[in-house]
């Protein structure tokens, strides 16, 4: 074997040796050389209408500055030195960062057609072509379609208002599982329960099926329970994988084949596809129209209506495509609104006398013999303001989902060139101390006071709460989220007291990105006790 010698009874490759030492010496002058181009050069190379930013390194640009789970923070901490528009080099892509109000009205009142697409990433290619309605780059004819088809048949608010029964059935189906727990005297991780209400809640709606069963789920189910929040908790992760090469191009191949992103988001692709593929099961579907009349009884659900429709320029949606917009729907619904209602309950519990005031309104208005329903929701004005301070304090997705300028914009005195990521900051905007007085308190008063007219469902209006994005790429399934959330928040405080067990405390601030998604850092383990008289489900 070439190079192969024994010393000391021990192997030496010489070869790999040599290629080390050399390998090494490379880096070595690699980086001196950086950094002597970073030091001589660096401002300079700066174009002069840009807005202001730290200096990027070269090659990463200021990718170090961003590692992390409290990028959100960081951000925010940068923009307190660089300005409310900030200008960033990621590895070799530009990218502006918005953290004021103010900066996001000026840049989307400018420019929205130009905001509202969306980077071509690893991850979106792989996940879901870069054509769901999430991923597709720019606005183009499929994605309006896409739009316009989900608003009607799933998400407007009509629609949205249509399903209310089953949300009713699907949420008293959820409380019994929550009674069991509270009559064991047992803690619960809030988390799983929220997690499994609100996926149960979205797939009635979209695929008339629930997912989790409690402890009547046959072994089956069992499965199908753990694979799909295995299968979304992934989904999570790999959407935002931090593929080096969407951000620095020549190193795809080291990204690619020897960190393996690509098999990794393929073998999770595959995974995901699988299960869903058994969930929505499309075959049986088809087979089912083709029998017309004779199944008079079933009535189709949302995925029926959309194998059928022409959205795809006059043609119907292919099956796999169907199952990644579904995928896409699912994450979207579920992460977000029980990652919100997470912490929205921790604040409650971090701060009795706000949870004893939302109970007390809830009280009023459903009595005490009935569950709260969704009409009650316009007559509880304290609670949807404790909602919104939720958001504003922990949006689920602090820093949006990515977007890219497709032409140069010219505002704010500044020229953002095009293909430029941009970044809305919710996570600094929800902060900005000129607009909110103590911006770190929790208190949902200000939005029935001095912010009363805050009106966090409005794409092109209320900047200074952005939960749901902004402009035309804002989030579709606004309406359906914020009943969720609200109808979940308002129905755990009316059926139960809630606390730490053994006298402990929570720290709701604590919470740290993963992936997109805001969350609390430790799981909330709470103790329900169910308040004498109310209704349970
Ligand atoms: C509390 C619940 C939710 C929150 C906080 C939330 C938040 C967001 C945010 C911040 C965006 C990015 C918008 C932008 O780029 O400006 C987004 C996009 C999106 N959301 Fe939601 N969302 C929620 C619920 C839902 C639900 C229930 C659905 C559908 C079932 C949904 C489907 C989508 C889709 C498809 C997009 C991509 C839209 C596009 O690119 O055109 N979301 N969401």
């Amino acid at each position: 074997m070439v190079g192969l010698q024994r010393q000391n009874g021990a192997a030496v490759d010489w070869q790999r040796l040599g290629y080390v030492a050399g390998a090494s010496a490379v880096v070595v002058i690699l980086v001196t050389e950086l950094i002597v181009l970073y030091i001589v050069r660096g401002k300079a190379q700066r174009q002069k209408d840009l807005p202001p930013g730290p200096q990027p390194w070269p090659m990463v640009g200021n990718l170090p500055a961003l590692a992390g789970a409290m990028l959100h923070q960081n951000l925010q901490q940068l923009a307190a030195k660089f300005g409310p528009v900030m200008y960033l080099r990621l590895g070799s892509v530009p990218c502006v960062v918005v953290s004021t109000a103010e900066v996001a009205r000026a840049l989307v009142g400018a420019s929205d057609e130009h905001l509202s697409s969306r980077p071509k990433l690893l991850s979106f290619s792989i996940l879901s072509e870069n054509r769901t309605m999430g991923t597709a780059p720019s606005p183009g004819k499929l994605w309006h379609s896409l739009r316009k088809f989900s608003s009607s048949e799933l998400l407007s608010v009509n629609r949205v208002a249509s399903y209310e029964g089953t949300r009713r059935e699907e949420l008293s189906n959820m409380m019994q599982v929550l009674l069991e727990t509270s009559t064991r005297g047992e803690a619960i991780n809030l988390k799983f329960w929220l997690f499994q209400t609100a996926a149960n809640l979205t797939t009635r709606m979209l695929v008339n099926k629930r997912i989790y069963y409690g402890n009547k789920a046959n072994s089956y189910q069992e499965e199908v329970e753990k694979e799909f929040e295995q299968v979304l908790k992934d989904r999570v992760h790999y959407q935002s994988a931090p593929v080096i090469s969407d951000y620095v191009p020549w190193l795809r191949f080291f990204s690619e084949k020897m960190q393996g992103w690509r098999s990794k988001l393929e073998a999770h692709r595959d995974r995901e596809m699988s299960l869903f593929g058994k969930i929505l099961e499309l075959d049986k579907r088809r087979k089912r129209a083709a029998k017309g009349e004779a199944d008079a009884s079933y009535i189709p659900d949302f995925v029926d209506v959309m194998m059928e429709a022409p959205v795809d320029n006059g043609k119907v949606l292919d099956d796999k495509f169907i199952i990644k917009q579904l995928i896409e729907f699912f994450t979207a619904g579920v992460e977000t609104s029980s990652r919100a209602l997470e912490l929205a309950m921790a604040e409650l519990v971090a701060n009795p006398e706000i949870m004893k005031r939302a109970q007390e309104e809830v009280d009023t208005i459903a009595g005490k013999d009935r569950l709260v329903q969704e009409s009650d929701i316009p007559n509880l004005p304290f609670l949807t303001a404790v909602m919104k301070e939720t958001f504003r304090m922990h949006p689920s997705l602090p820093l949006g989902f990515p977007r890219e300028s497709t032409a140069p914009i010219e505002a704010l005195g500044y020229k953002i060139p095009a293909r430029t990521g941009i970044i809305f900051n919710a996570y600094a905007i929800h902060r900005d101390p000129a607009v909110y007085e103590n911006p770190d308190e929790f208190n949902p008063n200000r939005f029935l006071q001095q912010h009363r007219n805050v009106n966090h469902l409005a794409a092109f209006d209320s900047y200074e709460l952005i939960p749901f994005g902004v402009g035309r790429r804002m989030c579709p399934g606004f309406n359906l989220g914020n009943i969720i959330v609200l109808l979940m928040l308002a129905n755990l405080m009316h059926s139960y007291d809630w606390c730490v067990p053994d006298g402990g405390s929570v720290d709701p601030i604590d919470a740290e990105m993963r992936g997109l998604v805001l969350c609390p850092r430790n799981p909330l383990i709470l103790v329900p006790k169910h308040r004498e008289g109310v209704p349970a489900f």
